[in-house]
């Protein structure tokens, strides 16, 4: 196996911002997500992460934080989906990615097919970002050469737990075990969450939605709203029934 030994990282531990939207979300386009990283700079975050070429090139023409790219794009017959091929690692090096991120999972012998693009993101002097769903995927990426290993994919691949909270068991059992920095990345949508994930060993915690994706936002304090509200009408409903029924 080709390894290819980690560098040191452009930021220092801390939160890293995902600025992410896809066609057919309200915020695509427009520059909106440079906005985004504007916004998550005043905030403290440490790094941007983001995808596509013109987002890449905006947020990094926008602000002065390390950013970590990705190309998003479906393959048919494929489920490699985050930055697949040696051409979307070029594109993300031409817009000036300083990290690229892509897929380091256990499908479609992608552990070996990643290895030509992690030695072209050597060659432009970039750094490389695994996203993987498995403690087996992280220290396979480890052994490869990554720079840093993310718990992206955890509950994106059929054999990854399908929860709907973030996989901090992934972060307590790779940081036990890796020797490069850890990110804590997938559906962490509380501060409190966010500050388990440090307590489970890693370096940085990746936020997406709960920062950049107001339709998620709105809908997570919308089904807190409505439930509330369900379990007050069940409440004052049952009252009502027995006032009814002489109880
Ligand atoms: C699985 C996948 O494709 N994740 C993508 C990776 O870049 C993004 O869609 C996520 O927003 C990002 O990982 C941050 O996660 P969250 O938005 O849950 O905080």
């Amino acid at each position: 196996m080709t390894s290819i030994g980690p560098k040191r990282l452009p930021m220092p531990p801390g939160l890293i911002v995902s600025c992410q939207a896809l066609p057919g979300e309200p915020l695509y386009g427009e520059g909106i997500m440079a906005l985004m990283a504007k916004a998550a700079v005043i905030g403290g975050a440490v790094a941007i992460r983001t995808n596509g070429v013109d987002d890449i090139r905006s947020i990094k023409a926008a602000v002065r934080l390390p950013v970590i790219g990705l190309l998003k794009r479906d393959i048919p017959g494929s489920e490699i989906y985050i930055t697949p091929e040696l051409e979307d690692v070029d594109a993300v090096l031409a817009a000036g990615a300083d990290i690229v991120a892509l897929d380091v999972t256990n499908r479609e012998s992608r552990l070996e097919r990643v290895v030509p693009l992690l030695e072209r993101i050597r060659e432009a002097g970039a750094l490389a970002m695994a996203d993987v769903s498995t403690e087996e995927e992280g220290l396979a990426a480890e052994r490869l050469g990554f720079d840093i290993v993310s718990t992206t994919l955890s509950g994106y691949t059929p054999y990854s737990p399908q929860t709907k909270k973030p996989d901090l068991e992934l972060v307590r059992r790779l940081s036990a075990r890796l020797t490069v920095p850890l990110a804590a990345e997938g559906r962490i949508f509380s501060a409190e969450e966010a500050e388990a994930a440090i307590e489970a060993g890693a370096t940085f915690v990746v936020v997406g939605g709960a920062i950049t994706r107001p339709q998620l936002i709105t809908q997570h304090f919308a089904e807190a709203v409505n439930s509330r509200l369900d379990a007050k009408s069940a409440v004052a409903g049952s009252g009502e029934a027995q006032r009814r029924s002489g109880l």
